[in-house]
C-alpha cells in the first residue's frame, strides 16, 4: 500500500517536511494550505521538487466553510475554490480536502450541502480534480462520517466522494463498522491518526494530541480494517496535529511516523515484516564514564566483583548473581558524565531481531567494532542506547562473554539476584516514539503510562516487559525540555532481602539516599507492620508499596553522573515499580543533589 504524510505532521519548512518525507520512506504527502502559503518556492518548483523526490502530492487540503451557505456566499465559495483549483493545477494536485462547515452562516439543511458539493465537484472536475469531503469532529451541522457520506451520496456526483479521518470518527466513539457501506471508489481519502483517551473539548483533543498510530488508545487498526474491507486503494496517509512534534526535528519524526504506519499495515495483515523476535533476559547493562572509580566504589559496595575485562578495550565486566555490568571508560562521554548507554538483551535469534529492527527502521549499528572483535548484532534506540541482541552461552552463536578475559576473581553471590529493570530518560519529545518503537521492534508488551510529581514538573513513565517478567525496561521523561540529570537512569537490582542487602551496602561504604520522616508517619497510616519493621526501613530509606498482587520495597543509592542504583525486593508478584513512591524518591533526589551541590 502506498503511505503518505500530510506536512502539518512535521516541524519546520515545507523543503524540510518533504525532504524528511522521503527519507523515511513516504511515497506521497499531504500538503497543508499553511505550508505552502509560508513557503518561497513557486507552485510549480515545488512541484517541481516532488517530482525529483520522487513524492507524489497526493492531497491538498484544507478547504473550509464551502457548503450550505446562502447563494450569496456560496458565490463567494465558489470564487476562491476556482482560485484554489488553479494553484493545484499548477502544483500537480489532483484531490482537494474539503472540511465540514463550522460557519454561523451555515444551515443545517443536507439537500442544499448536497448541491452545493455537487456544483462545486462540477467547477473540480473541470480541472481533473476530485473533492473529498471530510466531517470534523465539530463540525456546525455535519460532524459524522456517516452524515458527510450521506450529503455525498447524495450529491451523486463522480468527483465527489468522501475523505475518512479516524480522529474524527473515534474521537466521537462513532462506530466504524457503518464504513461497509461507502462503496470504496467513493472514498477518496484516509486519514490516520491516533490520540490518548482524554476527557477534553473534541476540538482542542484534536488540534494538540493526535499521535500516530499505535501511540495513542483508538483502535486505529480496526478501522482501517473496515476501510480496506471496501476496497479503498488509495494511499493510508497520516496527518497528526502534535504540539510536541511541531517541536521535534522533522527527519526523527517522520521515521517514527512510518514505523507507525509499518506495524499498522502489519497488524492488518498487509505488511511481509519478519516476526518479532520476544528477548528473554537482560545480558547486561553497560555505563560508559569518564572515571571508573565513583562506580567501582558504588559497585563493589553493592557486593559486585570485577570478573573479566575486553581483550581490546578499556571495559570491565561486574558481576553478581546474574546482574552484570559494563563499565565503560573508553568511549568518549557526553557533558552529562556518567550514563547508561547499552543494553544486552539474550535473543532467541539475534540475527532475526536485527533484521526485524532494520525493517522498522532502527539505524543498524556495526556488527564489529575492532577486527578482532566478536560479530554481535545491535541496534539504535531513539534515544540513542544501543541495543545489543545476545546469545550468552550459546556455542553455536558469537559470544559477547568471548571478547572478555576473565580476572581471577569469581562472581559474588551477595544477596543481589539480577537486574529487576532498567529506567532509561527518553528526550522529551521521544516518548511515544519510544514507547512505539520498544513495543513494535523488540515485541514487548506497553503497560499504562502513569504520571509521577516531581518537585519542579510533571514526569511521565511507561513500562515495557516480556511475558515472564525478565526484561523491564521503564521508559521515563520530564514534561518538559529541561533539565533531565535528576530524572537520571538507573539500574535496579533484584534482591530477596532488602533489608540485608541494604545493610550490606551500608556496612560497605555505601550511603542510602535518606527519606524523610513524614513518608514513614505517612506508611504507617496507610499499611499496618510488624513491630520494628518500620523503624527498619526508616533508619535505611527503604520505601514501601502494595497491590493486589504482592508487596515492593525499594531503596536508592546516590547518583553518579545521571546513574543511580535500586535495591528492589518484588515479593508475591507485585507488578509495578513503585511509582507512588516516586514522587518522594525524587524530591529526596532533589535534597540531596542540593546537599552535595553536583
Ligand atoms: O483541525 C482542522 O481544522 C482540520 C483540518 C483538516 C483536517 O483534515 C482535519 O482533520 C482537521
Ligand atoms: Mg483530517
Amino acid at each position: 500500500m502506498r503511505t503518505s504524510i500530510a506536512t502539518v505532521s512535521l516541524s519546520g519548512s515545507l523543503t524540510g517536511k518533504l525532504d524528511a518525507a522521503v527519507r523515511a520512506g513516504f511515497d506521497g504527502v499531504e500538503i497543508f494550505e499553511n505550508d505552502l502559503l509560508a513557503c518561497p518556492l513557486t507552485p510549480e518548483d515545488i512541484r517541481a521538487r516532488c517530482a525529483d523526490l520522487g513524492l507524489r502530492i497526493d492531497l491538498y487540503q484544507p478547504m473550509r466553510d464551502i457548503e450550505a451557505v446562502p447563494e450569496a456566499e456560496f458565490a463567494r465559495n465558489l470564487r476562491r475554490a476556482r482560485h484554489k483549483f488553479e494553484l493545484m493545477r499548477r502544483l500537480g494536485a489532483d484531490t482537494v480536502l474539503v472540511c465540514s462547515s463550522v460557519s454561523p452562516q451555515a444551515v443545517d439543511d443536507d439537500a442544499l450541502a448536497a448541491e452545493q458539493l455537487s456544483r462545486l465537484a462540477d467547477l473540480a472536475a473541470e480541472s481533473g480534480i476530485r473533492v473529498a469531503y471530510e466531517a470534523l469532529a465539530w463540525g456546525r451541522h455535519v460532524s459524522t462520517y456517516d452524515h458527510a457520506w450521506r450529503i455525498v451520496e447524495t450529491a451523486g456526483h463522480p468527483a465527489l466522494g468522501t475523505c475518512l479521518d479516524s480522529f474524527h470518527i473515534l474521537s466521537r466513539g462513532s462506530d466504524p463498522k457503518g464504513i461497509a457501506d461507502i462503496p470504496g471508489e467513493k472514498i477518496f481519502f484516509l486519514q490516520l491518526a491516533d490520540a490518548p483517551l482524554l476527557a477534553m473539548d473534541v476540538l482542542q483533543w484534536s488540534r494538540h494530541y493526535r499521535c500516530f498510530p499505535g501511540q495513542g488508545g483508538f483502535d486505529v487498526a480496526g478501522l482501517v480494517r473496515q476501510v480496506l474491507a471496501t476496497g479503498y486503494d488509495g494511499p493510508l496517509s497520516l496527518e497528526v496535529f502534535n504540539d510536541v512534534f511541531r517541536q521535534a526535528d522533522a527527519g526523527p519524526t517522520a521515521v517514527d511516523a512510518r514505523r507507525s504506519l509499518l506495524v499498522l499495515q502489519e497488524t492488518v495483515g498487509r505488511a511481509p515484516l519478519p516476526d518479532p523476535v520476544v528477548p528473554t533476559g537482560v545480558a547486561f547493562a553497560e555505563l560508559v564514564t569518564p572515571d571508573a572509580e565513583p562506580l567501582a566504589a558504588l559497585l563493589g559496595a553493592l557486593g559486585f566483583t570485577r570478573t573479566a575485562r575486553h581483550h581490546g578495550k578499556p571495559v570491565a565486566l561486574w558481576e553478581q548473581g546474574d546482574a552484570r555490568v559494563l563499565v565503560n571508560t573508553g568511549t568518549a562521554v557526553r557533558r552529562d558524565g556518567t550514563r547508561l548507554a547499552a543494553v544486552g538483551l539474550e535473543s532467541p535469534d539475534p540475527a532475526a531481531a536485527a533484521r526485524r529492527a532494520e525493517a522498522l527502521l532502527a539505524p543498524v549499528l556495526p556488527r564489529r567494532r575492532a577486527p578482532q572483535d566478536v560479530p554481535l548484532d545491535a541496534v539504535a534506540a531513539p534515544d540513542g542506547t544501543e541495543l545489543f541482541f545476545c546469545a550468552t552461552g550459546r556455542p553455536e552463536l558469537p559470544d559477547w562473554r568471548t571478547d572478555f578475559e576473565n580476572t581471577d576473581v569469581s562472581p559474588a553471590q551477595d544477596g543481589i539476584r539480577g537486574i529487576d529493570h532498567l529506567a532509561l530518560t527518553q528526550p522529551w519529545h521521544h516518548f511515544d516514539e519510544a514507547a512505539l518503537f520498544h513495543r513494535g521492534v523488540l515485541g514487548l508488551h506497553a503497560q499504562e503510562s502513569v504520571d509521577v510529581a516531581d518537585p519542579y514538573g510533571l514526569m511521565r513513565s511507561r513500562a515495557v516487559t516480556n511475558p515472564d517478567g525478565s526484561v523491564r525496561i521503564a521508559l521515563t521523561v520530564g514534561a518538559a525540555p529541561t533539565d533531565d540529570t535528576v530524572h537520571a537512569q538507573h539500574i535496579a537490582l533484584a534482591t530477596d532481602d532488602v533489608v540485608a542487602a541494604a545493610r550490606r551496602f551500608r556496612e560497605a561504604g555505601g550511603s542510602l539516599l535518606a527519606v524523610p520522616a513524614n513518608y514513614f508517619d505517612d506508611l504507617a497510616a496507610r499499611f499496618e507492620f510488624a513491630d520494628g519493621e518500620l523503624e527498619t526501613y526508616r533508619d535505611l530509606g527503604i520505601l514501601y508499596d502494595r497491590d493486589d498482587h504482592g508487596v515492593f520495597r525499594h531503596c536508592y543509592t546516590r547518583t553518579v553522573g545521571r546513574v543511580f542504583f535500586e535495591l528492589v525486593q518484588r515479593d508475591g508478584g507485585y507488578r509495578g515499580y513503585g511509582a507512588a513512591n516516586a514522587p518522594v524518591r525524587l524530591a529526596a533526589q532533589h535534597t540531596a543533589r542540593a546537599l552535595t551541590g553536583g
